[in-house]
Formats: structure tokens, sequence, C-alpha cells
């Protein structure tokens, strides 16, 4: 059944997301040499025209002329415009045709090509109210149908005013003249539509500004196709995420906010308050304190592989699911392992340095080969194992220890106590997580077994190493290098200092938390992690979690999917399926998994049910989410 309220639509960055005269320019003017000279009148000339220093009509003369288009081009017109076509109203295309009895174009563009596209749509001709190109025998555009009030200033208002529309009306479009014609009486609300262009002077006159047709729909209770306007989703990515991640999810549709360093808890605690998903690298601490505020998010986004800045148990219990990338700079961070290997046995660092004071220092003292000596490597997950793997290709004897057993990769020996590894190898290379019990887990003592004259290096977190003895041990010559990535103490961003014991000490390559800072790994990182999150928000994936019970579930296909994250006790599936036997919903599928904390139940039903239904379900005790895919 269609919906009684009227919508009266515009077309041009609306209903597509471009001014088709400027796309008719780019084919029209392919081959003309002052091509670039003409396309930027053309936009002058539109913006004069929305401005009003210029009439609309004179406009429209001026661009005719340059133009120089022809019935041809036309027709390329509309195959560029249907791939341009708001992602909005393609998502709800359905809802669309369903009502496009009370859909009405109105457009100060041209019917010859608007008719295609949303005919598409299922919108009728005779609801499109657009000019009209006059052509000569030749097929060359050389006018417009003077007589259409729609080729004048406040034009709109007086086709709405001619066709006498009765009932609600709503006004959708990005431009003044839209809102003429709620300015004229003629409509009852004007949604001031920004998913394409944002014009302040037409913002400033809405009833409300729509950053999508999923808003409008939402906001009228006509939604069919989304449970919730993505626009209304606020995102914020922190510690510069690579751009691939901000334009991924900007095209999904959330409304994106980018800052380039990390937030202090004080900072976060107060941001995070209208966040639905939040993006963080390493040095974002997501504290219990800032979870507290976080009544709107749904999920955060390590963009990184270390989830321990994260208060996940808490993330558990406000029902936040966390997502990261745990392979996607896994092959840089062992790239760098190995050239720091080199690079401290070699003395490269400070030779390097003393050249640039203008010293020659030619001498094979302290410098040696890797090839046959021993690496031992603390820590056997995916970095350590891939460096195993490298070092063992290189030459190296690979040793290492691991808290729990793991593969031996190549020719790689177990080493069944830290003490063990750390008093035996040459050069020691920390790969551990960063839980809170590694704190000091290379102590002063551990330390101290190493053998004299080799080499330590930090490439995990900076708090699983005493710094002050390790300051020690290269001062006392015990240690014959160390390289540090990171730190105990980190700067949030490149304008803080950096302060350490470690800095000016002989052969110590220090370098600021680089060890996945390539671009590839970013890219990778930045594709990554914003698949997961959406794929979270639109089916339920919980495929990959760090937190969240793993489900991979298949494509909800004509029902809806019921979302149900409660704590971990016993009964709550059967009251779930108590309350769908109680208001007789039949289920189509149903998937559970649950952790030592929560419960992950994913039900899909049929269509057909009550409010009653899904408010039953929300208030089953322990629930902490709820929510409802379309
Ligand atoms: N410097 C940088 O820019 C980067 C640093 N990292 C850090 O590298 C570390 C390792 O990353 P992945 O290999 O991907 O993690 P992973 O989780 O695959 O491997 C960590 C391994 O350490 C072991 N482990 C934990 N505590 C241990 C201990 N006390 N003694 C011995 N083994 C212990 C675990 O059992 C696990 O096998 C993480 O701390 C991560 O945050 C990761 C990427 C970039
Ligand atoms: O991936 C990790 O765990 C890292 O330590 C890299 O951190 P970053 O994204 O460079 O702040």
């Amino acid at each position: 059944m269609p919906h009684p309220t009227k919508f009266i639509i515009d077309f041009d960055s609306t209903f597509t997301q471009v001014e088709a005269l400027d796309i008719l320019g780019e084919i029209s003017l392919l081959n003309d040499p002052d091509r670039e000279i003409k396309l930027k009148a053309i936009k002058d000339i539109t913006d004069k025209g929305m401005e009003g220093t210029v009439t609309f009509r004179d406009s429209l003369i001026q661009r005719i002329d340059i133009l120089k288009a022809t019935k041809s081009q036309i027709a390329d017109l509309i195959l560029e415009l249907k791939q341009k076509v708001s992602k909005s109203f393609e998502r709800n295309k359905e809802f669309l045709q369903d009502n496009a009895a009370n859909i009405y174009i109105v457009s100060n563009g041209f019917r010859d090509f608007i008719i295609p596209i949303v005919g598409d749509y299922g919108i009728h001709e005779d609801n499109v109210f657009a000019n009209e190109f006059v052509y000569d025998e030749a097929d060359n555009i050389v006018d417009f149908n003077r007589e259409n009030p729609l080729s004048q200033n406040n034009g709109k208002a007086e086709t709405i005013r001619k066709i006498n529309l009765e009932g609600e009306i709503y006004v959708i479009g990005d431009g003044y003249t839209d809102y003429e014609i709620k300015k004229s009486g003629l409509a009852n609300k004007f949604y001031a539509f920004t998913e394409n262009v944002n014009r302040p002077k037409v913002t400033r006159e809405a009833d409300h500004i729509a950053p999508s047709l999923d808003e409008i729909l939402y906001v009228n209770n006509l939604n069919t196709k989304f449970s919730y306007p993505k626009s209304r989703i606020k995102v914020l990515l922190l510690e510069n995420v690579h751009q691939i991640g901000v334009d991924l999810l900007n095209a999904e549709g959330y409304e994106v906010e980018v800052v380039s360093s990390a937030m202090s808890e004080e900072e976060l605690c107060e941001k995070i308050k209208t966040v639905s998903i939040l993006g963080i690298r390493s040095k974002t601490n997501v504290t219990k304190k800032v979870l507290e505020n976080a009544n709107r998010l749904i999920a955060v986004g390590a963009f990184c592989i270390g989830t321990n800045q994260i208060d996940l148990e808490t993330c558990q219990e406000k029902g936040i699911a966390v997502f990261n990338a745990p392979f996607s700079n896994t092959r840089s961070v062992v790239e760098m392992a190995i050239a720091e290997i080199i690079f401290l046995m070699r003395n490269f660092v400070d030779k390097t340095a003393s050249m640039h004071q203008g010293n020659w220092d030619k001498s094979a003292t302290g410098s040696f080969e890797i090839r046959g000596k021993k690496l031992g490597i603390v820590g056997y997950g995916n970095i350590g194992a891939q460096l195993s793997v490298l070092a063992e290709n290189m030459g190296l004897n690979v040793f290492y220890y691991d808290v729990i057993e793991k593969l031996a990769l190549g020719n790689a020996t177990k080493v069944n106590s830290l003490d063990e590894l750390m008093s035996t190898c040459d050069i020691i290379s920390l790969h551990v997580d960063g839980r809170k019990d590694n704190e000091n887990v290379i102590n002063r003592k551990k330390i101290e077994l190493m053998k004299p004259g080799s080499y330590l290096l930090n490439l995990s977190r900076g708090h699983v190493v005493d710094i002050p003895a390790v300051r020690d041990a290269i001062l006392s010559g015990r240690l014959a290098g160390c390289a540090f990535d990171v730190f105990p103490e980190e700067p949030k961003n490149n304008k803080e200092p950096f302060v350490s014991e470690l800095i000016g000490l002989p052969n110590t390559i220090l370098t600021p938390h680089i060890g996945g800072s390539t671009l590839e790994a970013q890219e990778n990182i930045a594709r990554f992690v914003p698949g997961k999150i959406m794929e979270y928000i639109n089916t339920g994936n919980t495929y990959n979690s760090v937190n969240f019970p793993n489900i991979q579930l298949p494509f909800l296909q004509n029902a809806h999917r019921l979302i149900h994250i409660h704590m971990n006790e016993p009964g709550v599936l059967a009251k779930i399926n108590q309350i769908l036997a109680n208001f007789e919903i039949n289920i189509v599928g149903q998937y559970l998994k649950t952790n030592e904390k929560i419960g992950y139940v994913i039900t899909d039903i049929d269509k057909a049910y009550s409010n009653e239904a899904l408010d039953a379900l929300k208030h089953i005790p322990g629930t902490i989410r709820f929510r409802v895919l379309y």
C-alpha cells in the first residue's frame, strides 16, 4: 500500500549525485580545445544561478550556448547518470517503486534525461515536471521551451500550484528553489538533502536536514529496508587512520569525523557520548571510564594488531564488539626486525651518525655477520613465527619461547623456559602481546642473564621491558646494542616531545613505534577493519571479533534478523524462544554462541510480527543489547 504522503523530489544533486548539465558538458566538449575553461564557465554559471546573482533563465541560456550538445549526447548522458544515482535512493529503490504514484520529480533540469533515470525506479513520466530541450533538424540542442515555468525563477512553486496536489506534501531537495515550494505555502515540510551537497543557505531553512533518504524515511516511520539510517551512525577515527578507511566508512553513508592524534581519557570521555563506531590505533586508551560515557557505541575498530589499550571486558559487558587487523602489518614488523638485527650487529647507526659529523672510522671491531648466530624469539605468535621463517632464510639459528604450545616452523627450536632462551641466544627479539601480566617480563634479572655482547630488540609493547635495566646493561657493555620501537610512555602525536632514558646511548636504535607503519600495512588495515565493522552492523557477523563469540552468518533473505546480546546466564535462549512462540512468530534460522561472559543469539524470523514481541525480547533479564536488521 503506497503511503498517502506526497513527495516532491528534486533531480540534480538529489536524485542523482551530480548536476546533469556539468556531465553533459564533459561529454559534448570532449574534443574542444577550450574544454577546461568552458567546463569551469558552466560550473560558475550554475553557481551564480543558484546564488541568484544571475537569473535562472539567463543561466540556462548561457549554459546551453556553451554546451553545444546534441540528442545523441543526451543518450550518453543518460548512461552516465544511471551510474550516479544517489546511494540512498539506490538503497531505497523498493520504497520508491512501491510509492511511485505519490512521488513527483520537480526539477529545473530536463525531462529528456530525467524520465529514463527515474523511470528505472518506477516513477511515471506524468509525475516528472522539468524543462524540455528544443532541437533543430540536425538534432542539435538549440534552445529550451521558454513557456515552461521551470525555465524561470520560482518556477517550481508555480508548477506545484498548477498540479494542485492534496494532502500532506513533503519536498526533498538540495537547492533554495526546493525550499521556495514550502515558502510559497505549497508544502508541509522541506527536507534539505545533504548527501551530495550541503548549502548553508538552504539547510538554514529546512524543517529537517537529511543526510540521506534513509533519514527521511526513518523519521517518518517509512523505513522498510534499514532499521536505522546509516547517516545517524557517527564514526570517530583517531590517530591518522589511512584515508582508504575514511573513504570506505563515508561511502557506507556514516557520518565520519577524523582526528589525527590520539585522545586523552578526559577528551575521549566527552567525545564518545555521541559516537557509534570508534576507530583507534595503539595510542588511544579505551578505558572503563571512557566506556561508561559510551552509551551509543556499537563497535570499536583497532586499526592495528594490539588491543591491550582497550578494556575488552567492559566492552563485552556493554555489548560493544571489538575488531582488529590481526595480520595486516605482521610482515612490516618482521622486515623491520630483520633490518635492525643487521644494523645492530654492524653498528650502522652510530657509524652513519659519525660520518655525518665528518668522521671516517673504518674498522671491523664489534661488527659481525648474522649468519650462524642464535636468534631467540620471545612470543611465537604471528609476528614471532614469521620472523622465525625469514631469519632462518638469512642463516640465523632460531630458538623461541612461548607461554603456549606453538608449532616450530622450519628448523626453529622450542626452548622450555624464558631464562634458558635469554641466557643462550645472541639476539633476543620480543614479540609477546600487550596483556597486563607482561609488564616488565624482561626485568633486570632477565637482562642480567643475557650473554655478554648480546643484543635486545623490542617491537612489541613498551611496558614489557624494564628500561632503566636496559640502560645500565648498555652502559656497562653487557649488551652490545638494542633496538626499541615501543616505550612505556609514548607521545600522543607528532608534536609532543619524546622522553626516554635510552636517548643518547651507543648502538641504540630508537624508532617512533613504526613497526607497522608502512603504506602497504596501513592500506591493508584500512580495508580490513571497516569491512569487519560494516559486516557486523549490516549482518551481525562477528567473525574475527576480538571479544565477541565468533559467528559467521548466512545472508538474510526474506526475513528479519533479531540480534540479542546477553550476559551468559542459564535460560536466556529458552526465554527468547518462549516469547517468539507466545507471539506465534515463525523462526527461519537460529544461531547461538557464547563465551565465558556473554551470549550472542541471532534469530531470523518471518517479517510479520508485532512491536510488542520486540519489546518483550528487549526486556528479557540479562539483555545487554538488542537490535533488529531488516
Ligand atoms: N611495533 C609495532 O608497530 C607493532 C607491534 N605489534 C605488537 O607485536 C606483538 C605481537 O603481535 P602478534 O605476533 O601479532 O601477536 P600474537 O598474539 O599472534 O602473538 C603473541 C604471542 O606471544 C605469546 N606470549 C604472550 N605473553 C608471553 C610471554 N610472557 N612469554 C612468552 N610468550 C608470550 C602468546 O602466547 C602469543 O603466541 C603485540 O604486542 C603487538 O601489539 C604489532 C604490530 C605492530
Ligand atoms: O599493530 C599494533 O599493535 C601496533 O603496535 C601498531 O600500532 P600503530 O597502529 O602504529 O599505532
